[in-house]
């Protein structure tokens, strides 16, 4: 991470979540949402703050001026097409900003000009000039876009903005509409530009890209090197279609690869998390989990070979900390991937410390669980460790169980159980599925316990959830309790059983066969 920003130049970031964002479909935000989200990119340090389209809709020219009320720090713009009503009602909602921006913006692209806007070019050329005009006679900050930029011939477009230069814009957003170009298209159309434009220099070159192809932040960043210095972006990549360019990738990009891009930007990175969440809520987008930087995945590791690696040292599978991005921590996330390093950290995080063999015995139950079972929980691993403790000096042990049953039918349980190492094999037929597997076990045993308490839970949620079943018994006025946690429900039922009966065993100081005899 580079954070010496000397001979480093700025990339001011415009961010367009209220607006581009806004356009997804189905992502609109009540005023209190819009209000909620400029204030973490107020706090965050984003240099301009896109609020709305003001001539779009009375509410959306509501939004720009609480927003622009509220802002503090940030630059606040207001989207206007190059029609003098657009620019008149974006100039009426940025004023109530500290620092207010006209954005208007106009079709360039031979496509947009015969089917759109049904303009040659000489007459895009005249609005350009009036529009710009009429907008700096309202404020000071004007930006100008070239609406489809990336479809359009490149003397026209230097013709384009040589004219929206003279008229007073101070900020050329060329944007890539409809997320067409490449980066290395891109880079050369910036550096053209800057290159060969009168008064170039006098100006801030923006890149506006949307993701229909994958490549808008590549783009975005392939600009910055052609010569932008304005990047438009929006949490989450939310946008238009495929959406705009990702923020926290641009911004975290800028800061973990110093070394290859000399460039900063003001973002306090530690807040995108937060950003993301809050924008994710207003938006009603979920965020998908291994989306870069925000996702749920992107700091956690489920592979044991990495998990090792991450154990040892961070770096070796991770490229920024999760810190800088507001994450607490980074999670191993236990599943069948895992490893024993990990596996081994975890229970020492649980406040286990097994022995070798008691510890590669639940490693081999887990690794087992992890195969039936998609996500796995602490819950999970304690109901196994413990079950595998518990059973370590069993007697009577489990050795294999097939129930079958029947609608408005007996149900089976056919048994197979080792008793103090001898496998003897019986089947039931009960009243239901758990009274044939209870009394096929102390058919087995040749013992009447009474059965005090049954239960069973879920460990965790979901229909692959373990079940935690609890068995009391009482014998000869002695009470014990069992219990035991499988994904299945009747197994569970039957190891909890012969957990409690065990332990009746096991607390009567005898041998099991004397158990049963006595
Ligand atoms: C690439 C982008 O993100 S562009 C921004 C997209 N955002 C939005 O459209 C915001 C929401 N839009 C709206 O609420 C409405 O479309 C409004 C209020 C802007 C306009 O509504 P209407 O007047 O009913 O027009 P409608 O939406 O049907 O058509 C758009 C008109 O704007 C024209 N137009 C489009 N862009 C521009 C522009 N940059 N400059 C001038 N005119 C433009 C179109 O040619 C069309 O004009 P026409 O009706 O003469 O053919
Ligand atoms: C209005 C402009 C800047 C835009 O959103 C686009 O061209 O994608
Ligand atoms: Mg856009």
């Amino acid at each position: 991470m580079t954070t010496d920003t000397s001979n480093r130049d700025r990339v001011f970031i415009f961010d367009t979540t209220l607006r581009d964002g806004e356009q997804s479909p189905g992502a609109t935000m009540t005023l209190e949402e819009k209000l909620q989200v400029a204030e973490v990119l107020d706090e965050m340090g984003v240099d301009i703050i896109e609020a709305g389209f003001p001539i779009a809709s009375v509410g959306d020219f509501e939004a720009v001026v609480a927003v622009a009320k509220q802002v503090k720090k940030a630059t606040v713009a207001g989207l206007a097409r190059a029609i003098p009503a657009d620019i008149d009602r974006a100039g009426e909602a940025v004023r109530h900003a500290q620092r207010g921006r006209i954005h208007t913006f106009v079709s360039t692209s031979p496509i947009h000009l015969a089917h759109q806007m049904k303009k040659t070019e000489d007459e895009v050329i005249e609005i350009i000039t009036k529009t710009v005009g009429q907008a700096r006679n309202l404020i000071d900050d004007v930006e100008w876009s070239a609406m489809d930029a990336t479809r359009t011939p490149m003397d026209f477009l230097m013709r384009c903005v040589e004219t929206a230069i003279k008229a007073g814009a101070r900020t050329i957003n060329l944007p890539d509409t409809v997320g067409y170009t490449i980066p290395e298209e891109h880079f050369q159309m910036f550096k053209t530009m800057r290159e060969k434009v009168p008064g170039a220099e006098d100006v801030v070159f923006s890149a506006h890209c949307h993701d229909d192809l994958g490549m808008a932040v590549a783009n975005s960043l392939a600009a910055v090197a052609g010569g932008a210095r304005q990047v438009e972006c929006t949490i989450n990549g939310l946008g238009e279609r495929a959406g705009n360019a990702a923020l926290e990738e641009i911004v975290m990009a800028l800061q973990t690869r110093g070394d290859a891009m000399p460039f900063f930007t003001n973002v306090e990175s530690t807040h995108l998390s937060r950003a993301s969440k809050i924008v994710s809520a207003a938006s009603n987008f979920p965020v998908q989990y291994n989306k870069s930087i925000v996702g749920k995945n992107a700091f956690a590791h489920e592979s044991g070979i990495h998990q090792d690696g991450m154990l040892k040292n961070a770096e070796t599978y991770e490229i920024m900390t999760p810190a800088s991005v507001g994450i607490k921590a980074t999670t191993l996330v236990m599943g069948k991937h895992s490893g024993r390093a990990a596996f081994k950290d975890k229970l020492r995080e649980l406040g286990y410390e097994l022995g070798d063999n008691a510890f590669q015995e639940a490693f081999v139950r887990f690794k087992d669980l992890a195969d039936r079972k998609k996500h796995i929980y602490d819950a999970d691993i304690i109901a196994l460790v413990d079950d595998e403790v518990g059973s370590s000096s069993d007697r009577i042990k489990l050795v294999g169980m097939e129930v079958v049953s029947k609608t408005g039918g007996v149900h089976t349980c056919n048994l197979t159980l080792s008793i103090d190492g001898e496998v003897s094999a019986v089947s039931y037929e009960g009243m239901g599925s758990v009274d044939a597997i209870f009394s096929a076990i102390k058919q087995a045993v040749g013992q009447e316990p009474h059965l005090v308490l049954y239960a069973v839970d879920g460990v965790t949620g979901g229909t692959d959830a373990q079940a935690n079943a609890h068995v009391r018994l009482e014998m000869n006025g002695k009470i014990v309790s069992g219990n035991a946690a499988e994904p299945d429900t009747l197994v569970a039922s039957a190891r909890a059983y012969l957990n409690a009966y065990n332990r009746l065993l096991m607390d009567r100081g005898a041998s099991a066969q004397g158990a049963m005899a006595g």
